[in-house]
């Protein structure tokens, strides 16, 4: 017995010996392509400046001035050209970027992009695309041509896309002109902003804490305005939390209203809870605008592929007379908001009862399920594919408390989370998330498809046209918190497993009376609600957006509530 106990420790201890020499090798090789790449992004921002500067310092600042509607129009009517318009987003772009680490790279081309559009436009029978010469952004993982998608690996710097996705195409064709990338936090699978390669994104409105994440570069970029429009992903909140903790504005599609040929994604393969991509921009206007031109034109996505239905923009659903439906909630039963996040959510109940919409109160149902089949449904694998992506990777330390627990096997989870249950309860629901077999896996997907099916009744059951609720548990946090509290996702995860429309628009920001309910009221029940609670205090001043959401194809009804919204606290 004692020589099986001593070969079995001998073993392990080789086996720990020859995985840490090999992880130091790794780490030394990358360590040398973290800093090759940071050069160059030092030499591609230097560029950016330059071009730049090129734009005389009072035009530029002018046209900096215009928002995306009076960009539009001026580009139009050949006021600005679309030379200039770059020129001043990279002049813009650069000023954010030194302010919070939004960019991994400048597309540099987008300089000749305008020149040669400027050029074609000199012709008189040359017709202008709807959104001719305006600058667009874009999450580091959308495919463009000669530029990289490491989803913040380091293995995968250097590996450029050799065409642009169905989605940049059309955009091109559309005027629009792509003039960066923005950072992400390593794997996507995380609602901070930090990775190995281009380091950590800050919040615009604070450093010390996060813009979020994954699409974070874009909101701390279009934050800190150096964009008018940019593209996000999100498959538990990545375009919505980055919106809230930025206060900017933006829309998670339901699946199939984009073409994904061609695209990236954090985890291939997970067809429950698939990636969506969406604009985000300073106002929910831009949204609308970008996405009526997008949409009304959503046939050049559907002849180059299939599985993108030519479903139009409608116009009908957004401008329509009749009042809206409204179910509102401002706890979830699973986590409980900090105070700034349910009184924006009462405000803007208030503000669309004011324009004459009914909104009744709404209970979504069995939160505590739907945090078990979301994470299921996400690491189908068990968190597998992308652990073993990261440990060839140096390892990002903010995300250390998901690779720990994809580290830890599935059954000694679910063996573990009986015994934790018992004194954080919470913590045993997650540690009893991961599937262990296919059974289980068909099992989840047949209950999200059946929890589908009862919470689209519950809202026809009410005639509800949408619902309105809280884009997070908190405000932005400090960049390690996200990784700390992953269930905090609830709010945005839950439309991901409904493959809903939803969209986050900012409506305050936390008041002084806001932190002493917090201190005085909120919970300590369970260390998420005490790390929770810790990372609020001194969050002050920071934005607070709320969250609307709708079934699949109804997301103009979505932009409209938020339109709305919006109209109601600036009054344009
Ligand atoms: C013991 C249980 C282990 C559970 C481990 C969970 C690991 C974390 C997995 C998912 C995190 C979910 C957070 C989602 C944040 C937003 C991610 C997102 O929307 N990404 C966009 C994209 O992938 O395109």
């Amino acid at each position: 017995m004692l020589f099986y106990v001593v070969l079995l420790l001998l073993g392990a201890g080789a086996y720990y010996y020859h995985f840490k020499t090999n992880r130091k090798k790794i780490i030394e090789r990358l360590e040398t392509v973290v800093q090759r790449r940071r050069d160059d992004l030092a030499k591609n921002v230097q560029e950016a400046k330059r071009i730049g500067d090129k734009l005389d310092a009072t035009r530029r600042d002018w046209i900096a001035g215009l928002d995306f509607e009076q960009l539009q129009g001026e580009l139009q009517r050949g006021h600005v050209s679309a030379v200039e318009a770059v020129r001043t987003y990279f002049y813009k772009g650069v000023l954010a970027h030194q302010k919070t680490n939004a960019v991994t790279a400048f597309i540099l081309e987008a300089e000749q992009q305008a020149e040669e559009m400027d050029e074609k436009a000199k012709s008189p029978s040359y017709v202008k695309p709807p959104m001719f010469g305006i600058p667009l952004s874009l999450k580091e993982c959308l495919k463009v041509k000669g530029y990289d998608t490491t989803r913040g690996f380091v293995q995968d710097a250097y590996r450029p896309s050799t065409e642009d996705s169905i989605q940049i195409e059309h955009y091109k064709k559309l005027g629009l002109i792509p003039f960066c990338q923005t950072n992400v936090p390593q794997s996507l699978l995380s609602y901070n902003c930090s990775n190995p390669l281009f380091g950590t994104t800050t919040n615009p409105y604070d450093s010390t804490r996060t813009c979020g994440g994954s699409s974070g570069g874009e909101g701390a970029l279009i934050g800190a305005k150096g964009s008018l429009i940019g593209i996000g992903t999100d498959v538990g909140g990545s375009v919505r939390i980055p919106c809230h903790f930025t206060g900017t504005a933006g829309l998670k599609p339901s699946k199939m209203r984009f073409a994904h040929r061609g695209g990236g994604a954090s985890v291939p393969g997970k067809p429950m809870i698939d990636a969506n991509d969406g604009p985000m921009a300073q106002d929910v206007k831009t949204n609308v605008e970008f996405l009526r031109n997008v949409w009304g034109d959503i046939d050049f996505q559907s002849d180059r592929d299939p599985y993108c239905p030519p479903v139009h923009w409608n116009e009908s659903l957004y401008a329509s007379e009749k009042k809206l439906r409204v179910g509102y909630y401002i706890d979830d039963g699973w986590f409980t908001p900090t105070p700034a996040l349910q009184r924006a959510v009462l405000e803007a109940k208030k503000h669309l009862e004011a324009a004459g919409h009914t909104v009744v109160p709404f209970y979504p149902p069995r939160l505590t399920e739907v945090i078990q089949l979301y994470f299921r449904a996400v690491c189908l694998d068990g968190g597998q594919y992308v652990l073993n992506k990261l440990l060839k990777d140096i390892i990002e330390p903010t995300i250390n408390m998901q690779v720990t627990l994809w580290m830890i096997p599935t059954w000694v989870q679910r063996a573990l989370s009986y015994p934790i249950s018992l004194v954080f309860p919470r913590m045993g629901v997650l540690m009893s998330s991961l599937t262990r077999d296919t059974f289980e896996l068909r099992e989840a997907y047949a209950d999200i498809e059946a929890y589908r099916e009862e919470y689209v009744g519950l809202m026809m059951k009410d005639n509800l046209d949408v619902i309105l609720c809280p884009a997070s548990i908190m405000p932005a946090p400090q960049h390690d918190i996200p990784s700390k509290v992953l269930c905090g996702v609830s709010y945005t995860c839950l439309y991901n497993l409904l493959d809903f429309g939803a969209g986050v628009v900012p409506v305050t920001k936390v008041s002084k009376a806001d932190e002493e309910k917090l201190i005085n009221e909120y919970p300590e029940t369970d260390k998420w609600y005490q790390i929770t609670k810790k990372a609020t205090i001194g969050a002050i001043g920071m934005p607070i957006g709320v969250q609307v959401a709708a079934p699949p194809f109804r997301e103009e009804a979505v932009l409209r509530a938020m339109r709305e919204i919006e109209i109601a606290i600036h009054g344009k």
